[in-house]
């Protein structure tokens, strides 16, 4: 798993996130190469440019850090682009649960505003389930960063399991705008060609 707390400045959390991936490289907690397996984003070309604004001043941190070149080899701008464009459709917002009816309404109140996030993290196996705007499953988090999968009806043995990327309380088209922008693919789930 890939973790990092939400930074104060929410365009950065993903660079933060290559940033905390560059280290656990460099630490020889994870490979260079550990995400490539995840499907990447398609990026246009201004996300591009921002990328490199954003991977000198990550490459620049790292010099004055004093790391040694050969340990840095993987930190190229490729790399980086590769990472991000993973994360980007792969990161889930971590909130984690109420344990009680008064949190319930509080934390349902700071989901709607973002508040309840503590951070974001990429997982290995969530990152595959597809979406679904009725899906039959969710991921939720208790007490910690450790991703629980909850069935939300009963499933059927070789059915897919499908998560809702988004809120599904959206209708149809704010569903399939959001869609659209932050994943690049159309919804043609059953709830999405009934129109609802
Ligand atoms: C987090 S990945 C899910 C796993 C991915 N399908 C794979 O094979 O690695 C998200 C991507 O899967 C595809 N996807 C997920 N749910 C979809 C759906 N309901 N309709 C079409 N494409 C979907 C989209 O390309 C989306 O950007």
């Amino acid at each position: 798993m890939l973790a990092g707390t939400t930074p104060s400045s929410r365009d950065l959390k993903y660079p933060y996130m290559a940033k905390r991936l560059a280290c656990m490289v460099i630490s020889g907690a994870a490979n260079a190469d550990c995400l490539n397996i995840l499907q990447p984003a398609l990026l246009h070309q201004g996300t591009l440019i921002e990328m490199k604004e954003e991977f000198e001043l990550l490459e620049s941190t790292f010099r004055k850090a004093g790391f040694q070149e050969e340990i840095t080899t993987f930190l190229t701008i490729d790399w980086y682009i590769n990472v991000l464009a993973r994360i980007r459709i792969n990161a889930f917002r971590i909130e984690l649960v109420a344990s009680s009816y008064e949190d319930l309404l509080s934390s349902a109140a700071a989901s709607v505003s973002c508040d309840s996030s503590v951070g974001n993290a990429v997982y290995m196996l969530p990152s595959f389930y597809n979406h679904d705007c009725d899906p039959n499953a969710h991921i939720v988090w208790l007490q910690n960063a450790d991703a629980k999968l909850k069935a939300l009806r009963d499933i059927e043995e070789g059915e897919e399991l499908c998560i809702c990327y988004i809120d599904a309380s959206m209708d149809a088209d704010a569903r399939q705008k959001i869609l659209a922008d932050g994943f690049g693919f159309e919804c043609r789930c059953l709830r999405c060609l009934s129109g609802d």
